[in-house]
């Protein structure tokens, strides 16, 4: 008999999308263009920032280290269409000019009611299906799967099983209360994983520290599959003129 597919509850639709800087033709742009640039993006952010205070979105920026990439949005919206705009917006842009799309990711918040019924009208989950990003220090952001193969299949488990084996991740990942915010987002059906996982943490130690620590849960040790990571410091609005000076 099949196994019995979650439920899952949804919120916002997500896209990650990050960016390298063609440093070369940046440079050679003149102090001008530059700094219009500059100003037209600072201009898109602000806003961005008008639709978080609205609550009818949010994003944030973060600076990638290592040679991924260079720049890491992630914008939540109401629809798919307004991901669209956000993207198009922003590579109509000057300052697009200058970027190389370096990966994107794209998906929607989802709560999987493992743990009983959840209802989009409870204002604790509706924090969460539609929640303003934080801007901590670091972030860090990783597709994955569940394992289908021989005897780890996670999609052959029942329903009972697959809601324990979540519960004791649960309960690991509520160590980190405070220290590490997750937001589960599901992409099936929208992208290469069926899961994309963003952490934030004020000391980027323990976003290693909870990814490790959870690999030995047996969700993690048995069935987790996963996809390449992206790991960042906060941009801030205000950090941007000294980020881009040349
Ligand atoms: C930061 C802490 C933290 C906490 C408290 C937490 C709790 C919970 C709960 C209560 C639930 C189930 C209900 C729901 O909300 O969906 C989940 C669900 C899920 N999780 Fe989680 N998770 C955390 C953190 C956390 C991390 C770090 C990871 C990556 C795993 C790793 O090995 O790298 C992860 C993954 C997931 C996934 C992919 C799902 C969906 C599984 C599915 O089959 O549907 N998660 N998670």
């Amino acid at each position: 008999m099949a196994a019995e597919a979650v439920k899952t509850v949804d919120g916002w639709y997500c896209l990650h999308d990050m960016r390298t800087i063609d440093w070369t033709s940046w440079k050679m742009a003149s102090a001008d263009e530059r700094n219009e640039a500059i100003q037209e993006f600072k201009n898109l952010l602000t806003k961005w920032e008008d639709v978080e205070a609205a609550e009818n979105g949010s994003h944030v920026l973060y600076q990638v280290v290592g040679q991924k990439a260079d720049l890491m949005f992630m914008f939540l919206r109401p629809t798919m269409n307004e991901l669209t705009g956000i993207e198009t917006e922003f590579n109509k842009s000057r300052f697009a000019e200058f970027l190389r799309p370096a990966h994107s990711y794209v998906s929607v918040v989802e709560i999987s009611q493992y743990g009983g019924n959840v209802s989009a009208d409870d204002p604790k989950i509706r924090e969460r299906l539609y929640p303003i990003l934080p801007k901590w220090e670091h972030m860090c952001f990783y597709p994955m799967d569940k394992r289908r193969t021989g005897d780890e299949n996670w999609y052959a488990l029942g329903f009972k099983e697959r809601a324990r084996l979540l519960y004791e991740h649960s309960k690991t990942g509520r160590q980190y209360a405070g220290e590490v915010k997750q937001i589960i987002t599901g992409s099936f059906g929208f992208d290469d994983w069926e899961w994309g996982v963003t952490l934030f943490a004020h000391d980027v130690l323990q976003l290693k520290k909870i990814v490790y620590e959870m690999r030995f849960d047996e969700v993690s040790a048995l069935y987790g599959e996963f996809g390449e990571f992206f790991v960042g410091n906060h941009l801030a609005k205000d950090d941007i003129d000294a980020y881009l000076q040349v």
